[in-house]
């Protein structure tokens, strides 16, 4: 039951994507199977009429209706199997896609979650590496028709006898049984791989990746990849040829088992010809019909089951896959409040946070609230819990304890698209992609006001930049995919960050450590600019350059996961003995001349 509640989710899942496809499976199963019992009939027709009366007409009639139905079959399941080809690629496509679906709409805290980062490799890994979804789908198709074979021939070689039948069965479960063992331990083989298949994949793309080029040479690393890559191929190749010595011996009895249907079935019906011992005696088209039909049972029976067992292996193949698509979305979090307006306050109240898998508290009963077009710096040491808190209020996570209020409701209450519309972050691992630079600031391909991006561009100091590249804000960045790409510096591409960040009509910001990439004369420029950058819109800014707690209105110091303090500069500076103190005069003294 587990299995069938698997494939109809399986199923259903493509009969969303394209019903088409479904429909097309159908029909196609249906079209191999009626050449089939085509074959199996007319024949016998015809020898009939050959050994007896030997009408010409009829002959000419028979034999006709032989080669005409067969080249209508053959012509229709040649085109079916072209479209289904097509269809085929068209769905493995599809169902990648719906898995980057997913992994772009699911709740953001299962992909920092280790159990769903190696979830969503195993379910990647079963879709592209074994095309368990394109095998799973012929495999069904097959049974179908498989099923609708058996049942058609089942019924002609019935008229003949049920003993054959029975023949052929214990073998075929013995064919069955012996595949199944093989299936098994071929899946236990590809999965028991995984690891090794990971650890080889990760090193071979570092040794293809460009952007490690620099530090791989620098720190004379290549011998170390080339062995690590050699280790693990060797560890590979000695894995599949015990797989191939296994496959080599269950081949070899596979055969066997095979050539013994084909002479069971030729054996008994060629008696039911030549004596009557075992029942009436055949005419020689009989013996064509029947044996056809027995070596047809045979395969299709044969075919079923591996089928079956297919189908069992790979919904256990794509488990993961299935898991993972069964996550709920981002968008299903959360209440039904449209978030309207403006941010106008902010509060923790008693919040407190352990990542998942985790027991250590990152935050720690954090308390503090701000109000609307606040500018509030936040700093503490390394690891203190100040990228964490913003992620808290960019919904990425949930609090363990305690609630975040916005506008006095907690903040999952608000519905999910109208919430993050009113957010705009710039992370430390912030990422820009190989779109043109106004792609990256406005986040669409059309319908982009080029005018606004424009003046950001001008804003964050990067006009005379964009205006000497050759397609201006046009302009690609990287060369990943086109020659006329260009490459920015670090700061360069953190003012294009900080520009998109602005350029989405949120009324809070968020910039953690926006800076760290700029040089000086840029870095002043964004903090003086910085109000009149960020406008009227509440912020909230992470740094390690404790000059730019200055321009805030005010300071949240975090110490080990607890807020220390919550004040002016002016007033924080005035107590000696504070963290914040201490961390802006031992900046300060390394920029005082003698
Ligand atoms: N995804 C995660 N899973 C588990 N622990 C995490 C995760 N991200 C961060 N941490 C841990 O939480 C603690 C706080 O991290 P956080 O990034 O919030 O610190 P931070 O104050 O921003 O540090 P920094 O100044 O170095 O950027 C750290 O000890 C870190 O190891």
């Amino acid at each position: 039951m587990k299995n069938l509640n698997k494939l109809r989710m399986f199923f259903s899942l493509s009969w969303e994507i394209s019903p088409s496809y479904i429909i097309f499976l159908i029909l196609s199963t249906l079209i191999s199977s009626g050449q089939i019992f085509i074959n199996v009939i007319l024949p016998k027709y015809l020898i009939d009429e050959l050994m007896g009366s030997k009408d010409f007409e009829r002959l000419i009639i028979l034999g006709s209706l032989i080669i005409l139905s067969n080249l209508l079959f053959a012509l229709l399941n040649n085109t079916m199997k072209r479209i289904m080809e097509v269809k085929n690629i068209y769905m493995n496509e599809m169902m990648n896609k719906a898995m980057a679906d997913k992994i772009m709409n699911v709740e953001f805290s299962y992909l920092e979650n280790p159990y769903y980062l190696d979830l969503k490799e195993r379910a990647a890994f079963a879709a592209n590496n074994q095309a368990a979804m394109e095998r799973l789908i012929r495999d069904v198709a097959s049974m179908l028709k498989n099923i609708v074979t058996i049942l058609g021939l089942v019924t002609i070689m019935f008229t003949l006898s049920w003993i054959l039948i029975i023949l052929l069965s214990v073998v075929i479960i013995v064919s069955i049984l012996a595949y199944r063992l093989f299936m098994n331990y071929q899946m236990n083989f590809f999965q028991e791989i995984i690891p090794v298949n990971r650890r080889y994949g990760y090193y071979v793309n570092l040794c293809y990746d460009d952007k490690l080029q620099k530090d791989i040479r620098l720190y004379d690393m290549s011998d170390m990849m080339t062995d690590k890559v050699t280790h693990y191929n060797l560890e590979i190749n000695e894995w599949f040829s015990r797989y191939y010595k296994k496959q080599g011996k269950f081949l070899g009895l596979y055969g066997v088992l095979n050539d013994l249907q084909g002479a069971l079935a030729y054996g008994y019906v060629g008696l039911r010809v030549i004596t009557d011992k075992l029942g009436p005696r055949i005419g020689l088209g009989s013996f064509t019909m029947y044996v056809n039909a027995a070596i047809n049972f045979t395969k299709a029976t044969t075919e079923l089951g591996n089928n079956i067992v297919n189908v069992i292996q790979l919904l256990g193949y794509l488990d993961p896959f299935m898991e993972f698509m069964s996550l709920p979305d981002e968008g299903q979090i959360g209440g039904n409040v449209v978030f309207d307006g403006d941010v106008e306050s902010i509060e923790f109240k008693n919040v407190s946070f352990k990542y998942p898998k985790s027991d250590r508290l990152v935050l720690d009963n954090v308390s503090f609230k701000i109000n609307k077009g606040e500018k509030i710096s936040i700093v503490g040491l390394n690891g203190a819990g100040k990228t964490t808190l913003v992620k808290l209020i960019c919904r990425l996570y949930r609090p363990t304890e305690g609630k975040i209020l916005i506008n006095g409701r907690d903040i999952f209450e608000y519905e999910h698209e109208s919430y993050m519309k009113r957010i705009a972050a710039v992370f430390q691992d912030y990422k820009l992609f190989n779109f043109s630079i106004e792609e990256n600031i406005t986040g669409k391909e059309l319908n982009e006001d080029s005018k606004k991006a424009l003046n950001l561009i001008e804003e964050v100091g990067l006009k005379d930049r964009v205006e000497s590249l050759p397609d201006g804000i046009k302009s690609l960045l990287g060369k990943a995919y086109d020659e006329r790409g260009v490459e920015l510096s670090g700061g360069e591409q953190q003012k294009i960050a900080i520009a998109r960040a602005l350029y989405k009509n949120s009324s809070l910001v968020i910039l953690d450590e926006p800076t760290s990439a700029l040089d000086p004369i840029a870095e002043a420029e964004i903090y003086e600019n910085f109000n009149n950058l960020v406008g009227d819109k509440t912020a909230f800014y992470i740094s390690h350059r404790m000059s730019s707690s200055v321009f805030c209105d005010k300071i949240l110091v975090i110490d080990g996961g607890e807020v220390k303090d919550f004040d002016t500069h002016e007033n924080l500076m005035k107590k000696e003995d504070s963290l914040y103190y201490k961390l802006y005069n031992a900046q300060a003294v390394n920029y005082q001349y003698n």
